[in-house]
């Protein structure tokens, strides 16, 4: 597929603190991609940067092969960061016209309220009378005024309740659908586990993950196959395969610590004894995370 974003060998630093250091990756066209990390990790100053509002201090970033400063890719490319400022003093109807005027080719008005879930209430309020959630959604509708190929998101569901969540999810989806190629950074595991095709894990600057979010947990060293105890396998056995991490019993099961689930398996049905109550345990996003991102505090 078409790739239309891509970040060459790129550092950010602030006076002596590296922020962003020699990172590079491609993103293609259509693609959902979950940018995760601790606090500090140099998620919001890569999104800047992608975004044409922050310089990096070295390297190259194209989307659609050009630079993002340029006009072209502005009126391309929509955003929510985390601070919606609104002109205050206008309705939020005024506002998203306002937003539209400035594209070539607008979303239309009543498909972006049905997107971001205004309501005629909403649309008659001024911008400075609404709620965490109600600003959130103005937000939404505002990185899609210019009926954007290419979206991003910085931490979009903060301050949202259950049911805006999943409504903003739901039309994430239909976007993708469309085409649109969407970026979003989060601190919700399960938002990225869920929705993203592929996670990029951030840590001090670097990224130390790239990949689906099966592919991450698959990192796990905490992936196991358990079962009943039989009593006469022998453990010891097990423990000197050389795919097998570590072995232990626990409340009557056995546990085998493994990166290779199925060779576990065959063995135990190549040895003929009659084992029992098979699970098969993947691990968790979240246990994927601390583990690749060791000594950090959790998210
Ligand atoms: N304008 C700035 N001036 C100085 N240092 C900065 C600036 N912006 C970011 N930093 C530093 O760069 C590092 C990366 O910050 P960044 O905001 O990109 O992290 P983040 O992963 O988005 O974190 P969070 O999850 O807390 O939003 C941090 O150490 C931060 O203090």
């Amino acid at each position: 597929m078409e790739q239309i974003i891509s970040l060459q060998n790129i550092a950010k630093k602030f006076k002596d603190k590296k922020a962003v250091d020699d990172i590079s990756f491609s993103i293609k066209k259509g693609e959902i991609v979950a940018i995760l990390g601790p606090n500090g990790a140099g998620k919001s100053t890569t999104m800047l940067m992608m975004l044409g509002l922050l310089e990096p201090t070295s390297g190259s970033i194209n989307i659609f092969n050009r630079n993002p400063k340029e006009k072209q890719v502005r009126e391309r490319i929509g955003a929510m960061l985390q601070e919606v400022s609104v002109i205050d003093a206008l309705k939020v109807k005024e506002v998203i016209q306002l937003f539209r005027s400035y594209y070539p080719n607008p979303m239309e008005f009543a498909e972006l309220v049905t997107l971001t879930g205004l309501n005629d209430e909403d649309l008659k309020r001024k911008a400075d009378k609404l709620s965490g959630g109600q600003k959130r959604r103005l937000g939404f509708a505002l990185a899609l005024a210019g009926n954007p190929d290419v979206l991003f998101f910085d931490e979009p569901t903060v301050g949202m309740d259950i049911s805006s969540r999943k409504r903003f999810w739901d039309t994430i989806q239909a976007l993708k659908e469309r085409g649109k190629t969407i970026i979003f950074s989060t601190h919700y595991l399960q938002e990225a586990d869920d929705i993203a095709e592929r996670i990029l894990l951030f840590n001090e600057g670097v990224i130390v993950a790239d990949g689906t979010p099966k592919e991450i947990k698959k990192q796990l060293s905490k992936q196991s196959v358990s079962f009943i105890d039989p009593g006469n396998l022998s453990l010891e056995e097990l423990q000197s395969l050389p795919i097998v991490r570590d072995v232990y019993r626990k409340n009557n099961r056995v546990y085998v610590v493994t990166e290779q689930t199925d060779d576990v398996l065959e063995y135990l049905f190549s040895t003929k004894e009659k084992v029992q109550g098979i699970q098969i345990e993947q691990g968790r996003l979240d246990e994927a995370f601390a583990e690749l991102t060791e000594n950090k505090e959790a998210i």
